[in-house]
């Protein structure tokens, strides 16, 4: 690890993006690198490495981050490599490839509703052993979300009710459930759960949630750069 940060840091300067790339090519770059941070967060919430070792990464990461060079996106800038509503989101917290704080979770259509499977690490941890309260709330809110998506009324959490039956385990397969309950004019209710892959049965964590679609002058407000707003 060390090494090949300090390989990477004495390479020269990332040359500046043309103006147009393939998605394709450029979601498989976004994800690439998506991954090895992952990698990186992971090493670097488990090792017990020197500090002089510390330091010495630190200086590798210092200078890989400085090779990020180009146009930074704007606060509410959509990329170019997502679909929004309701597709890719490249650096979502939950499901983005290109994100360092992702599992990420994989959401597939499911019995009336979405499924999402992913593996909680250490850097999602909690209680020792065991994933933060927060990053299930987390989890869940997303693919709440993404049930709206898929019955059709894109919608944003105005309420998430949690309940927390048994603590959810790291590095252990996971896999989310939520679907639409009910729509009235602009308010979807979703419900949602956690379980293991292995056990389908006991519910580690379930949500009720309120999401509401945005009036379209409010999403106009919200979402300046999104296409048809
Ligand atoms: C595809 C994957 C997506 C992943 C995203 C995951 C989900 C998220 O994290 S979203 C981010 C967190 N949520 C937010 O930031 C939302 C913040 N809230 C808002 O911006 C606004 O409330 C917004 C835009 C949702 C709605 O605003 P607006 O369009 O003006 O609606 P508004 O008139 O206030 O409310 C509409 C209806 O919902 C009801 N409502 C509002 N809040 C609540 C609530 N907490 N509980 C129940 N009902 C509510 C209102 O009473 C109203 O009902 P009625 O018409 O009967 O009076």
């Amino acid at each position: 690890m060390n090494s090949s940060l300090n390989d990477h840091a004495t390479t020269s300067a990332v040359p500046e993006q043309p103006a147009h790339h393939e998605p394709e090519h450029e979601r498989a770059a976004i994800a690439a690198l998506g991954h090895e941070l992952r990698a990186l967060v992971d090493a670097t919430v488990r090792t017990a490495a020197s500090p002089d070792t510390l330091h010495r990464v630190t200086d590798g990461v210092r200078s890989l981050t400085r090779q990020l060079t180009g146009r930074r996106r704007a606060r509410a800038e959509i990329p170019s490599v997502d679909e929004f509503p309701g597709g890719v989101r490249m650096y979502s917290p939950v499901t983005g490839a290109g994100s360092p704080l992702a599992p990420p979770m994989r959401v597939t259509p499911a019995d009336g509703g979405v499924a999402g499977t992913c593996v909680l690490g250490k850097a999602h941890e909690g209680p020792p052993g065991y994933g933060h309260g927060g990053m299930s709330a987390m989890l869940l809110d997303e693919l709440m979300g993404w049930a709206c998506v898929a019955a059709g009324t894109p919608a944003m959490t105005v309420s998430l009710q949690l309940r927390y039956h048994r603590p959810v385990p790291l590095d252990t397969p996971l896999r989310a459930f939520a679907q639409v309950t009910g729509v009235e004019d602009r308010r979807v209710s979703v419900g949602g759960v956690i379980t293991t892959e292995e056990d389908h049965a006991t519910v580690l964590v379930a949500a009720d949630g309120v999401f509401v679609s945005p009036d379209p002058d409010r999403a106009r407000a919200l979402f300046p750069s999104l296409p048809g707003t």
